[in-house]
């Protein structure tokens, strides 16, 4: 709803009521017409200001509303009048002003917002407490369609309204104000200022405050500017169809009159509301935020839990990932110890963190001051931390004497963390006086860059090392999904599935290159293929040779068996032959040399192919593209499934978001439970048992148990599959 009073005798105040974001909820806009209407009325009223309740303007149209039957006043009419008024009416923005909320405030004839610059006098220097305005509407799979396509180009120009509109980006009311979406910005209370100013406008023409009466600024080349922005967005997010309609949106308001244009728009609108694409990134949206209210079964959750507070942190291992770990700690404000035993290692470290740091500061507009890191060659120097993350080789005999170590160096109350990306954490926390602080913290590379921190609670982490872990990956602005303790965990262990079916379609007759072009035209920025290569093969092949599977002596049947299933010795025998990838030039592509990013065709790994198959006697097939997604998506789905069944993820957004963050999984496309949703469960199950029967040898091939009560139950949609999966537990 709206709440409407009268303010310094002349001034109608608007106020938007509906927390926590004050959403254009059907009640909101009906709040607001009625309000609107009663102060154009009203004679003593001479202008006219609309804020927010609680601090914050509006976070945009009520994305719940979108999935069911739309009622009350429609937003586009309602700013149109808003903007046709005789009376001056201002926007007073406080926090945030996304979406439908900016799209009101740019049918208000002036904008008014809070800016305020905040200085951390120890670690970082930042501008904080800032309204945020944008419209974020492509991320939700739409177009700003309350006009929104169609003013905010003529109010700041096409090329930076593209920008915004197309990358659905926030910015803060300083860089509004620059841009010229705001008339003022104020270090004092918004709504009194905007107040006063409505006072001191009464009376004034309005002829010039109507965005819908301008003209988008003329510009040389419009042809090359969008089909330069069409190229960009096409290959930002690929297949995904909100971002191309943005770009025809604000085609149509630099090329059409404001009437036609806003026809346009519709119309683009309504191809994009009902879409499978906007239904994926609007689960989402609310996925997300169901990760971050995360639950273990043991009954811990944020408001169980006490986190720990971490004003110290070490980091133990500065190879990539230890080095990407100690730079995301510094961003977020912690003191961190970082130590290397090697030298020649520590060395090299020291040079590259700062540096690493400074670009991460460019980017981000902050200063760190580098002395919030200290390096040590010895262990000792973490006795004083609050928290440990270790990231030694990937080695369970190296891990289990560092955390042995830490266990006497460390205060009795330290928490001992490892980025370890499979190994049991259960077995490390044994090595330790005490188990209970022990948790996995598995950042994805590059550790300062990706979002995505799975953290594992093993079996006696107590609720408070999780919370305190939780917390840390919130600190340091990751999506922290929780997850139990098992062989990869919830994404490696899913990806694994993924990987062994690539192969097997390579031995089938498939060929790098078909299998990669199937799963990017579904949206990955990368196939299977041409990311191992980006990460390098040998990773793989020495977790495989530790688990005594990649033996590649085995002749005949049994060169293709391992533990009684299908296996595929390809990778080994492409790390024998010295092919890690483009780290040495060569792997499942070719690189014009070591280090090389660009893959090319690569005629010896063809003909590699070929000979492998025929010492296997495996008659090559014709392979299509559904072929290939549905026998990699299709298992790591069904992994996805028994992950549920276990417990080992709490529900299936939190497979959604390790996906979407740490693998690359299209957003528009939800995440893989999301996918198996709309695809149907029930064609999920057909298909995995039909490539079963098809390969007798691949037991997870077999539909997962919760899979098949899922479909018995009737393939209840997402949102429910946790009251299945609870009603399951309760009756063990
Ligand atoms: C035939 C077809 C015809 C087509 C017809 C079309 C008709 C419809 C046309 C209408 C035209 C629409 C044009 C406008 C569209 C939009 O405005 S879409 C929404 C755009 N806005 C956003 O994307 C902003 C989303 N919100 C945020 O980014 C953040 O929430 C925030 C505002 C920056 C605040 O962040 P923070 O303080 O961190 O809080 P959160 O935890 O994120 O959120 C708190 C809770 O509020 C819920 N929420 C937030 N925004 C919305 C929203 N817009 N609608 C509904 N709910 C929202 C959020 O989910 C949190 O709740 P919980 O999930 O319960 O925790």
């Amino acid at each position: 709803m709206a709440q409407y009073r009268r303010v310094s005798g002349s001034v109608g105040l608007i106020t938007l009521q509906n927390p926590p974001v004050n959403a254009l909820s059907a009640s909101v806009r009906q709040g607001i017409v009625d309000s609107v209407k009663r102060a154009l009325g009203d004679q003593k009223v001479k202008s006219v200001v609309i804020c927010g309740q609680n601090g914050v303007f509006c976070g945009g149209a009520d994305i719940r509303e979108f999935g069911r039957q739309m009622s009350g006043p429609p937003l586009v009419p309602m700013i149109h009048d808003i903007e046709a008024a005789n009376k001056p009416v201002v926007a007073a923005i406080e926090g945030s002003a996304l979406g439908g909320g900016l799209e009101l405030a740019l049918g208000c004839h002036y904008r008014i917002s809070h800016s305020k610059a905040v200085v951390y006098h120890c670690f970082i220097m930042t501008m904080s407490d800032q309204a945020k305005l944008g419209l974020p509407e492509v991320t939700l799979g739409l177009l700003p369609a309350a006009g929104g396509t169609q003013r905010l180009p003529r109010l700041i120009g096409v090329p930076a309204a593209l920008n915004l509109i197309t990358t659905g980006r926030h910015v803060t009311a300083a860089e509004a104000l620059q841009l010229g979406i705001l008339d003022h910005v104020t270090e004092h209370n918004t709504v009194d200022v905007a107040v006063k100013f409505a006072l001191s406008v009464t009376g004034e023409s309005l002829d010039g405050r109507r965005i819908s009466s301008f003209s988008c600024a003329p510009l040389s080349d419009l042809d090359s500017l969008f089909e330069e922005a069409m190229l960009k967005v096409r290959s930002a997010a690929r297949g995904a169809i909100a971002p191309v309609a943005c770009v025809q949106a604000v085609r149509a308001a630099a090329t059409l009159p404001y009437a036609q244009g806003m026809e346009r728009e519709k119309e683009l609108m309504a191809t994009l509301f009902h879409s499978g694409q906007a239904r994926a990134l609007q689960y989402f949206f609310f996925a997300q935020r169901a990760v971050g209210r995360w639950s273990t079964p043991s009954g811990a959750r944020w408001d169980t839990s006490q986190p720990r507070p971490v004003r110290k942190a070490a980091v133990i291992g500065l190879g990539t990932m230890g080095r990407g770990i100690t730079v995301a700690l510094a961003q977020a404000g912690l003191s961190v110890v970082a130590v290397e035993t090697h030298a020649k290692q520590l060395m090299e470290a020291t040079k590259a963190v700062p540096s690493m740091l400074k670009r991460g500061a460019v980017r981000g507009g902050t200063t760190i001051e580098p002395d919030s890191i200290t390096y040590s060659q010895n262990l000792q120097a973490v006795a004083d931390v609050d928290l440990v993350i270790e990231a030694v080789f990937e080695d369970m005999a190296l891990k289990e004497k560092v955390f042995q170590q830490l266990s006497i160096i460390c205060k009795p109350d330290t928490l001992l963390c490892t980025n370890t990306s499979s190994l049991d954490v259960d077995h490390l926390a044994s090595q330790t006086r005490h188990p209970e602080l022990v948790v996995g913290m598995h950042f994805f590379a590059p550790a300062h860059v990706m979002k995505l921190l799975e953290v594992v609670y093993g079996r006696r982490s107590s609720p408070a090392a999780v919370a305190t872990a939780m917390q840390l990956g919130k600190k340091m602005g990751k999506v922290s999904v929780a997850v139990g303790n098992c062989r990869g965990f919830a994404g490696n262990r899913m990806l694994k599935r993924y990987l062994e079916q690539a192969f097997f379609l390579l031995e089938e007759g498939a060929t790098p290159e078909l299998v990669d072009r199937a799963l990017e035209e579904f949206g990955f920025p990368m196939g299977v293929f041409r990311m191992s290569d980006l990460s390098g093969l040998d990773v793989g092949w020495r977790v495989r040779k530790a688990d005594g599977l990649a033996d590649t002596s085995l002749t005949g049947t049994s060169a293709r068996v391992r533990q009684g299933c299908r296996y595929s010795p390809l990778g080994d025998l492409l790390c024998e032959h010295g092919r890690f990838g483009q780290k040495t030039g060569r792997g499942w592509y070719q690189y014009d040399k070591p280090g090389g990013r660009v893959a090319k065709s690569d005629p010896w790994l063809h003909n590699f192919l070929d000979e492998y198959r025929a010492r296997h006697g495996l008659v090559p097939r014709c392979i299509d593209q559904q072929e290939v997604l549905e026998r990699c998506l299709f298992v790591l789905i069904n992994e996805g499934f028994q992950i549920l069944e276990e417990g080992i993820a709490a529900g299936p957004e939190d497979i959604d978001a390790i996906y979407v963050f740490g693998y690359g999984w299209p957003r528009h496309r939800g995440g893989p439970m999301f996918y198996a949703d709309m695809v149907g469960l029930e064609r999920v199950v057909e298909r995995l048992e039909r490539y079963h029967q098809a390969h007798p040898d691949v037991p997870y091939l077999q539909p997962s148990g919760l899979l098949r009560r899922l479909v018995a139950n009737g393939s209840p949609p997402i949102h429910k599959w946790r009251n299945v999966i609870k009603n399951r537990n309760s009756q063990l």
